[in-house]
């Protein structure tokens, strides 16, 4: 699949992505002479003469006995070696093209050509200044990077899926691969550019190890993973969007890492409980500050984070007509253990069951702060426009909107964070 995308560059007269499509091939299968026969080609076209001298010269010894391949390598070589002063081997060249059937006016015009007159101009492009930049890391590979100073709430990408994770959900690998072949020469340069697996196939291998949960992105998908997140994803369903935002301020220069888990599983989670689960779920151990701690140190976030999960799952089964008190004063304990451990991300979880809980005994001061509450975390965290944020602003412009809202009345709850 990956030759016919880049052929389909190659005709399209984008020789970057061809010639780096042609490598990929060459790659994926180094006996096949024509990937290198063509990567020469790529390789002219881009005036990167020793690179196409020496495929013309692989192309020659993987095509023995093929006269039509050969005559095409030791003319493509001939220009090579020309256009770098070497006229001797240019002018061997064109005698053995001939020898091998090919035609002696195409040899004779050959050595009066200038062979930087065959070539393009190639202008890179100038990258948008970008808020985060991919570079190495010092222990999982490559990240991302900011590239200025961000606080809590910005943009940090917005970027849409070169493939989407709802095209390939249902049909397994199959899919992977079809959506793989459809792909424009472009994507599939991105695509082969992700982090791979060194076993089993590569497109496969690919997509399970980069795609996020809406699909696999160019950009999104080198953001590790942190257990004490300082991004986070969101998916804006209206433009198709993966979207990423800073869940704190952001020192330049500072790696951007998102948590690939849902909320609770990690904020909620023990070290251990969020080893087992991200070496099932990724095959990766994780290695994040938080999972990085000092045994005192760990064993204290341990026990918060046990706590936030207690607190959650205990909101939930408190009698709400009589236990409201029980509700926020859970929701505030949480909230605070989450400030503490300093995970920046999901206070919503908690804030806004306090307002439906406030809304419910009409306590309407109590209800509007939480809604507010709640607001202000979903939109820095999934942006102003995001479903979730419109739903909050909705409590908070009328908390009379909450489900069941003024079905008792009597009691407040002055409780805040
Ligand atoms: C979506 S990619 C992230 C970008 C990747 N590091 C790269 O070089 O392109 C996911 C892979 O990054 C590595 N990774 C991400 N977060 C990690 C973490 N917290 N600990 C260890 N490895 C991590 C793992 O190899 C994982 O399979």
């Amino acid at each position: 699949m990956v030759w016919r995308q880049a052929n389909e560059a190659f005709g399209a007269r984008d020789y970057q992505t061809a010639t780096s499509l042609y490598s990929h091939a060459v790659a994926l299968d180094p006996a096949n002479p024509l990937y290198v026969l063509n990567r020469a080609m790529s390789n002219l076209k881009l005036a990167n003469w020793k690179d196409a001298e020496s495929d013309a010269t692989a192309a020659l010894e993987l095509s023995t006995g093929n006269a039509v391949q050969m005559r095409k390598a030791f003319f493509r070589r001939s220009r090579a070696r020309k256009a770098q002063g070497d006229l001797t081997g240019a002018r061997a060249d064109l005698e053995a093209f001939v020898a091998h059937g090919g035609k002696q006016n195409l040899a004779d015009e050959e050595t009066l050509l200038d062979p930087s007159a065959t070539t393009v101009a190639f202008t890179p492009r100038v990258a948008k200044q970008a808020a985060s930049e991919v570079k190495d890391t010092a222990r999982m590979g490559k990240g991302a990077f900011a590239t200025r100073t961000l606080h809590r709430g910005d943009l940090i990408l917005a970027e849409k899926p070169l493939i989407r994770h709802s095209d390939v959900e249902q049909g397994g690998y199959e899919a992977i691969l079809s959506a793989v072949d459809r792909l424009s020469p472009g994507a599939l340069c991105k695509v082969l550019s992700l982090q791979r697996p060194q076993a089993g196939n590569i497109f496969i291998g690919i997509y399970r190890t980069n795609a996020l949960p809406d699909g696999l992105c160019h950009d999104a998908s080198r953001f590790n993973h942190s257990c004490l997140p300082n991004a986070r994803y969101s998916w804006h369903a209206k433009t198709g969007q993966q979207r990423i935002f800073a869940l704190t301020d952001i020192a330049a220069g500072e790696e951007i890492c998102v948590t690939y888990l849902g909320g609770r599983n990690v904020y909620g989670s023990t070290r251990e409980e969020r080893r087992r689960r991200f070496l099932t779920n990724f095959s990766f151990a994780c290695l994040c500050a938080a999972c990085s701690l000092a045994p005192a140190a760990l064993e204290a976030s341990d026990a918060r984070r046990r706590e936030a999960a207690i607190l959650y799952d205990r909101m939930m089964t408190h009698e709400p007509r009589v236990h409201g008190e029980r509700v926020l004063r859970d929701a505030v304990r949480a909230i605070r253990l989450l400030r503490e451990e300093g995970y920046a991300g999901d206070a919503d979880d908690y804030a806004t069951d306090a307002g439906g809980l406030c809304a419910l005994h009409s306590d309407w001061d109590s209800a509007k702060y939480w809604a507010k509450f709640s607001y202000d975390c979903r939109c820095a965290e999934f942006g102003t426009d995001h479903e979730h944020a419109r739903r909050a602003k909705k409590y908070c412009d009328d908390p009379r909107t909450f489900p069941q809202a003024g079905m008792y009345s009597g009691q407040k709850f002055p409780h805040r964070v």
